[in-house]
């Protein structure tokens, strides 16, 4: 189990500034994933912290120690990449193996960590095996096994994944997540995809351009984004501009109270809070399409000044396309200058920080 303190770390190519003055602290036995778009900077703040790029400022502490200038082998760090890069002219114990035959271990002592390893990845009885007569997600769990055997502080995943279809991939990170809980290990996650991220981790770290947009637990990320990049970015939202005056909003033909400066916003609403109710008002939007999903349907709609918005209602619904409907936002927030100007409901989450 291990601390990692990351303070204010800056890396720069050139005059590409690739990550901005990021600090995180992440605690013991803590899985916290870093999510963002390409080129947002989350590989360089992983390969930072495992040794693999040296930051142009800032510290990285693990345990209390400064590593931003050790080379990877001396940090109790691992790292799995997104290719595996396995030894190919090697059994899959010996690539396991290999870390620990450089830190001369003796043989019998590997041979049982490997067993042990090999265990834990589900791949007892694999290590007679050559690695090219593995399928690609066993060959990710040898990767895995690699990094775990040596112990690790701290384990670095990068896209571990990613190269996986849809199904394998759900199926190792629900394992990476069991295994990460079993040893209690403190691990860092890069993903693109909100769902692993969703998924997987007790807190997530959203970047953009090389800077920390906001870093929250899953349901709050959801619940209550701290700008429009992370409303947008995590899970579906709709955004409907408009204006504030008189403590009213008015924007895509609805209207709501906001006790707040008059001038523009932008609404952020939820398809699952957005309510229909049929009418025949002027400003009422359109169905323009209804698709049906089992367990719940999909509707898009046609506001005013040619917005789009989508609604999810319950599958028993009666609606149909050309049908004109009054939109209600049971829940929502502003947004002005990139920030939350209102939140229809102060949430739970808030109530609670305030009262901490
Ligand atoms: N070795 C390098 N030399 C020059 N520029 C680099 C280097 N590594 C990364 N960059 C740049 O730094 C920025 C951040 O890259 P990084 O790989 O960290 O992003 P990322 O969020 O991990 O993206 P992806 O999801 O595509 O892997 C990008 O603009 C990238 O082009």
């Amino acid at each position: 189990m291990a601390r990692l303190e990351i303070n204010g770390v800056t890396k720069k190519f050139g005059t590409t500034t690739a990550v901005d003055t990021f600090s995180l602290d992440v605690g013991d036995g803590e899985l916290v994933c870093l999510l963002g778009p390409s080129g947002s900077g989350k590989s360089t703040v992983l390969r930072m912290i495992g040794g693999f790029e040296t930051p142009t400022g800032g510290s990285i502490r693990i345990d209390g120690e400064e590593v931003a200038r050790l080379p990877p082998e001396k940090r109790p760090t691992t790292m799995v990449f997104q290719s595996h890069a396995l030894w190919s002219h090697m059994t899959v114990a010996g690539n396991i193996g290999f870390g620990l035959k450089l830190r001369r271990l003796p043989k019998k002592q590997i041979a049982e960590k490997v067993d042990q390893v090999l265990e834990l990845v589900g791949l007892a009885g694999y290590g007679k095996r050559q690695t090219n007569q593995l399928s690609g997600g066993q060959q990710q769990r040898v990767a895995l096994a690699r990094s775990l055997v040596l112990e690790p502080k701290i384990l670095l995943l990068d896209e571990p994944f990613a190269s996986l279809d849809q199904h394998l991939r759900e199926r190792l990170r629900e394992e990476v997540r069991d295994i990460q809980q079993r040893l209690k290990i403190t691990a860092l996650f890069v993903t693109h995809g909100q769902d692993e991220a969703l998924a997987l981790a007790d807190r997530i770290v959203v970047m953009r351009d090389g800077h920390i947009e906001q870093i929250d637990r899953p349901d709050v990320l959801y619940r209550e984004p701290q700008t429009p990049f992370v409303a947008g970015f995590i899970g579906t939202m709709n955004f409907v501009e408009g204006q504030v005056r008189n403590g009213m909003f008015t924007g895509g033909g609805m209207t709501m109270g906001a006790p707040v400066a008059e001038g523009p916003a932008t609404l952020a609403v939820r398809p699952e809070a957005l309510s229909l109710s049929g009418a025949l008002a002027p400003d009422a939007a359109t169905v323009h399409r209804v698709v049906d999903f089992g367990t719940h349907a999909i509707i898009d709609l046609d506001l005013p000044d040619e917005v789009r918005a989508k609604a999810m209602v319950s599958p028993d619904h009666e609606w149909k396309g050309a049908d004109r409907v009054l939109l209600k936002p049971e829940r929502f927030a502003l947004f002005r200058d990139n920030a939350v100007l209102y939140r229809s409901q102060p949430s739970a989450i808030q109530t609670a920080r305030h009262a901490q």
